[in-house]
């Protein structure tokens, strides 16, 4: 016969082999230690032992409860049922206690919660006595096959229950058949429930206490029924079979139960909580052990394959969460993009080599450089390849530029911007040239050396004139243009022996345009024909009135070519600039304009930048368009290098990315980044600007344009095929003239429309109209350029129709309100959910769903609003006309009377005529 270490019989019952080694001691076994052996016999007699003690835990454990006893006591006494229900509550609380404390389940199925008295005789689980221990369970009928049917242990007569030879029946049958202590214990109760009379309240079933349910159970339960008191407490045969030294170890053993139960509880409390599997598990393999029948285990063997399921399920679920990234990433795996990010950048951002970067491109068939810039689609692309997400970042060029007017504390005087114009051939270049010569620092140095598009020159008396060194109109029309002002005093160049021409004309308008100031040079005085007071009337014709005659503008007499009257006339321009009193901010981050560029071969592209307002500093990075760089040098019109510039200093830059274009702003930046983005940003506008296509000024769009920015002027470049005719239509343009809106003929002229004409509306925002005359095709290029229109006509009729139309649009318009017809209220009626609905008759015009109305009770206005609903026989319709009945129902609004008059009115713009 094999034999059984209690090491490791204990580690099968899941104890302690020291307390199973004490358990076997006390059970009357020669056990040396826990290392000692038992027989097969012996084992499955411990095993038995324990598996009794487990059950007898459960019950001593009820036992501790207050209530349970009494309970079953006082109900069997037909106590008062209130007294009854209470102590039921007590005995359920302290179930519950038990339960959470020893995680123990002795019994499989679990009692049904509400009694019924009737019912649970047969049905309900069998439950063991509240009070009852194992030497107080009655068993009045002993065969095995006998009724087994779930019973509420309750309902067992305490003191048959209490009954030492039913305990002894009990351990008797445990061995030979499934659940025999059950089948003896359910007899008790059984016969109990026989005898006690049926109005006796049950108690509620507590937990049952074992599986076992032998297949006779209900109809033996009827067999019990009929059986006399006596018959069924007879003692059975079988337990009496145990033998007597056996009966006298386990009355010891429950006496040890104490001990037994303080440990369970110290397992329990110490172990973690046990997932409903594990439950199951252990409940299932105590049923093994107590040799449940086979269709319970197959039962909670099924039980438990759900609960694995269920735990399985929860932790795949439990997994998926850190499995989010692809769709949510982490906060830090964002990268934000502007405008574009450089590759190189793009690397350092996600803590990867540029050069993997640029590989996982060449996978996408796409080659780039380190400092080549991608758009944020792209870097998106790339970025997830590296886990990473693109979070495009909108920037406003305001934010990056941060720029805040300088404080009038801050505020010292400029030297004045000044630029030469006239026209051809007048001597610009020979005055600019003279005025170069005055320079009492090239004087000093050897003169201007280079070209640059601008120069300062130093005056007798210290002070300094910036001149922009570039062919006038041109320089001027194109910064204007581009929306740029740098001049701040023009000086017009007319030849006194030419007079006014047309160039001259339109130098006038150009400067008018810009609200530039005109200081006048009559040149070639040294000429025998020279006529300066022609010149002067001629002039005064245009506005230009000398002082000395009345007026305001300043006229000097000069000989370029002589160096006559040069000192005179910057004495002049000094003199209007004082006038202008022209101050700017030298202790801040410089700004200013590009008035010239090009690309150098040897030395990039290069700009030359007057300055604005602060100081340029040699390193600066900076912003100009949509280009951007670093100075890398700074070069004066004498080819020196300079470490710094102060405000109203041409200077010539090095280090732009690219060629920027005259009218550019050139400002400062904190860093070449911020620079860079801003380009970024700009270019991005100007492509968006481009793909719109919009003409800078039309007569259609002029009333939109306007309005929005309040200007009550057309401004027009008229041009004509004889001067008849253009006066005539000058004529007739200024007539149109109201208080509110004017015509601004900004140029008149004969002849072809030009360049000059194209570009003096472009930097105006004004229409150029051409009366039986065409562009040059040069012209009609800028025009489509610059997106300047040009209207043509041959009828003046139509011309001066067209600016009327045009100019009307001008105007607000007015809203004039049409009565659109009026219904009277004939009835109400309420209608749920829809409020009150008014049956009308139109007696007037009709009615439109969604028409704006007032509601009129005694002429007085009692709402306005919309008519919400509109109907004709139950029919949603769109109008009802005059003569018509129909449902009216108001917007928000019910307190319609009978009698009232519901007016349909819209509000009509109405066009004013000039
Ligand atoms: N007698 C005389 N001739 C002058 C004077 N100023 C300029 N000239 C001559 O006039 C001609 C034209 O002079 P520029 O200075 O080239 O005139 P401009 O206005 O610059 O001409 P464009 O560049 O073609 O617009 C030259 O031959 C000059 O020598 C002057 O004060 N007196």
């Amino acid at each position: 016969m094999s034999k059984v270490r209690i090491y490791d019989l204990a580690r099968e019952l899941g104890i302690q082999a020291k307390d199973l080694y004490e358990r076997i001691r006390k059970m009357g076994y020669d056990v040396k230690s826990h290392s000692s052996t038992l027989s097969e016999e012996e084992a499955a007699a411990v095993r038995q032992e324990l598996a009794f003690i487990k059950n007898s835990v459960k019950t001593e454990e009820k036992k501790e409860a207050p209530a349970p006893k009494k309970v079953v006591v006082r109900r069997h006494r037909e106590e008062p049922k209130e007294e009854t229900e209470k102590a039921e509550e007590a005995t359920e609380t302290a179930e519950a206690q038990q339960k959470k404390k020893l995680k123990i389940k002795l019994v499989i199925k679990k009692p049904p919660k509400k009694e019924e008295p009737e019912k649970e005789v047969a049905e309900t689980p069998k439950e063991e006595p509240q009070k009852a221990t194992p030497e107080e369970f009655v068993a009045k009928e002993t065969k095995p096959e006998e009724p087994t049917e779930e019973i509420s242990a309750e309902k067992l007569p305490p003191e048959e229950a209490r009954s030492q030879e039913a305990k002894k029946e009990i351990s008797e049958e445990r061995p030979k058949v499934r659940g025999p202590k059950v089948v003896a214990r359910t007899v008790g109760v059984v016969k109990r429930e026989v005898i006690e009379p049926k109005k006796a309240k049950p108690e509620r079933p507590s937990k049952p206490e074992r599986p076992a349910k032998p297949k006779k159970g209900r109809r033996v339960v009827t067999e019990f029924e009929r059986r006399p008191k006596k018959e069924a407490a007879a003692p059975p045969p079988e337990p009496q079979k145990e033998p007597e030294k056996k009966k006298k170890k386990r009355k010891k053993h429950v006496v040890e139960l104490d001990e037994f139960r303080k440990k369970a509880k110290k397992k329990a409390a110490g172990a973690r909580p046990k997932s409903e599997r594990e439950e199951i598990l252990e409940e299932l393999e105590l049923m093994r052990e107590l040799e449940a029948p086979t269709e319970e285990l197959l039962a909670k063997e099924e039980e438990l394959a759900r609960a694995t399921e269920k735990e399985k399920a929860a932790k795949k679920e439990e997994k998926k969460e850190p499995e989010r990234p692809p769709t949510a990433p982490p906060k830090e795996k964002k990268i934000k993009v502007y405008e574009s990010i450089q590759v190189g950048e793009l690397a350092k951002a996600m803590g990867v080599k540029a050069s993997d970067i640029i590989k996982k491109f060449m996978e996408l068939g796409t080659m780039v450089t380190i400092n080549q810039s991608i758009d944020p689609e792209t870097a998106a692309i790339v970025a997830a390849e590296f886990g990473y997400e693109v979070e495009q970042a909108a920037i406003e060029e305001e934010q990056l530029l941060e720029y805040t007017p300088p404080s009038p504390d801050e505020l010292k005087p400029r030297p004045p911007v000044v630029t030469v114009m006239g026209h051809v051939d007048h001597g610009k270049t020979t005055l600019l040239d003279a005025i170069r010569e005055t320079d009492v620092v090239s004087r000093e140095a050897g003169g201007i050396t280079q070209h640059i598009g601008a120069y300062k020159v130093k005056l007798k008396n210290g002070q300094e004139i910036t001149f922009i060194d570039t062919p006038g109109h041109e320089a001027f029309t194109h910064m204007r243009a581009r929306g740029a002002q740098v001049t701040d005093i023009v000086i017009l160049v007319v030849a006194a022996d030419d007079g006014v021409m047309d160039q001259t004309k339109e130098a006038i308008d150009h400067a008018r345009a810009a609200g530039v100031p005109i200081v006048v040079a009559i040149n070639k005085i040294d000429k025998p024909e020279a006529n300066p007071e022609r010149v002067k009337s001629e002039l005064a014709e245009l506005g230009l009135v000398p002082e000395d005659w009345g007026g305001d503008t300043l006229y000097a007499e000069i000989s370029a070519k002589k160096k006559i009257g040069i000192d005179d006339l910057l004495e002049l321009v000094l003199l209007q600039a004082e006038m202008l009193e022209l101050k700017a901010a030298p202790d801040r981050p410089a700004r200013g304009r590009i008035v010239e560029s090009r690309l150098d071969k040897g030395r990039g592209p290069v700009a030359t930048v007057i300055i604005q307002e602060g100081t340029l500093k040699e390193g600066d990075p900076f912003v100009a368009g949509i280009t951007y760089g670093r100075v890398r040098a700074m070069l004066d019109e004498r080819g020196r290098r300079l470490k710094e510039a102060g405000p109203a200093s041409p200077v010539e830059i090095l280090g732009f990315h690219e060629v920027p274009q005259a009218g550019d702003d050139f400002i400062v930046m904190p860093d070449e980044q911020k620079a860079r983005k801003v380009a970024e940003y700009r270019a991005r506008k100007q492509r968006e600007a481009e793909a719109a296509k919009e003409t800078k000024m039309s007569l259609e769009k002029l009333f939109e344009k306007l309005k929005e920015g309040e200007i009550k002027e057309l401004k027009v470049v008229l041009k004509a095929d004889v001067q008849g005719t253009l006066e005539a239509l000058q004529d007739s343009l200024q007539k149109l003239a109201t208080d509110e809106v004017r015509v601004n003929i900004i140029r008149s002229g004969i002849g072809a429309i030009t360049e000059s004409d194209i570009m003096l509306a472009s930097a105006s925002d004004a229409i150029v109209i051409g009366f039986n005359v065409r562009p040059t095709s040069q012209a009609k290029r800028l025009a489509e350029q610059e997106k300047v229109e040009i209207r043509f006509y041959d009828v003046i009729y139509k011309l001066i129709e067209d600016v009327k139309k045009a100019m009307s649009g001008l105007l607000e318009p007015e809203i004039e309100e049409r009565i659109m017809g009026v219904a009277e209220v004939r009835a109400t009626f309420k209608v749920p959910k829809v409020g009150t609905v008014a049956g009308c008759y139109v007696k007037e015009g009709k009615l439109e769903r969604g028409a704006k109305v007032r509601l009129l009770r005694d002429n007085v206005v009692i709402y306005t609003g919309k008519i919400a609903s509109l109907k004709r026989f139950k029919e949603d319709v769109k109008e009802v006309v005059a003569g018509y009945e129909c449902g009216v129902g108001l917007e928000n609004f019910n307190d319609i009377k009978v009698g009232d008059l519901i007016e349909a009115f819209e509000l009509v713009e109405i066009k004013r005529e000039l």
